[in-house]
């Protein structure tokens, strides 16, 4: 079976610093991976590089078999940026933000169809956003932004989401509602990969997760990955006694 992902040996530098070190991912279809590291650890720049935006020094990325560049053209591949890299005061309608999912499907005219305009509505309905189609876009909450990129990657169908920090300054109801399709999307036969800081929230949220330190430290179940040994590696001491406080 063709991967969902495949990152193999990748290393990027940005000048002088390191992000990544010779790190190998293989995701299938179907699972909802969480992506877990300090800050700094490069779970962007992963996101980035898995995307094409970065080049990597060496090594090489897959999409369903072909080129990251490939898989943005014909929409196999969706990202849900963290929500510093997006320039809220653009002059787009939430609506806008969907259809540029359809993007890699609207032919010469660039008009979009009845189709596109069908898929962008059943998007905005999933995210739960119907009401709020015609706002501009930075004049939603953290919560509401975060679903409408999310409904840009089911407007296009995206056979393999990315979501950096989804739930960063989002409220309970936005985060439940993005988990859950997540899980929807992945039962569909997509592949999520998503980084979160919440450690506590990613069984929940993920079937299985990667733990990210420049290199890959853990690849696994999430009870594996979460483990006291490997939390000590990648965030020290502290979150470990934090874990042990909080059980
Ligand atoms: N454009 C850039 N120029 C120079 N260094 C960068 C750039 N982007 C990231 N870095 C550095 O690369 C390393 C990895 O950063 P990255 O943003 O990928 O980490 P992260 O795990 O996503 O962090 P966070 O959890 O804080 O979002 C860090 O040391 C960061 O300072």
């Amino acid at each position: 079976m063709t991967a969902a992902i495949r990152v193999e040996d990748v290393t990027v530098h940005y000048g002088d610093v390191l992000a990544l070190d010779g790190v190998d991912v293989t995701l299938e279809h179907g699972h909802v991976c969480g992506l877990v590291g300090m800050n700094g650890s490069g779970k962007s720049t992963l996101f980035k590089t898995i995307m094409g935006m970065v080049r990597p020094d060496t090594g090489t990325v897959s999409i369903d078999g072909g080129t990251p560049a490939r898989a943005r053209k014909t929409g196999v591949i969706g990202y849900v940026p963290q929500s510093e890299d997006v320039d809220w005061s653009f002059p787009l309608s939430v609506r806008d933000v969907v259809m540029t999912g359809r993007y890699g499907r609207l032919g010469f005219t660039r008009r979009p169809r009845r189709a596109d305009h069908e898929a962008v509505d059943h998007a905005l309905e999933r995210v739960e956003l119907t009401e709020l189609a015609g706002r501009q876009i930075g004049r939603l909450s953290g919560g509401q932004r975060k679903r409408a990129f999310v409904a840009r990657g089911i407007a296009q169908d995206a056979r393999v989401l990315l979501l950096d920090e989804p739930f960063a300054g989002v409220d309970k109801r936005s985060e439940a509602t993005i988990t859950r399709l997540l899980k929807e999307l992945a039962a569909d036969g997509a592949a999520v990969l998503i980084s979160t800081h919440d450690l506590h929230a990613l069984p929940g949220l993920a079937d299985e997760a990667i733990l990210l330190m420049r290199k890959v430290l853990a690849h696994g179940s999430p009870g594996e990955v979460l483990r006291p040994e490997n939390l000590a590696l990648a965030f020290g001491l502290d979150v470990l006694q934090r874990e042990e406080e909080l059980a």
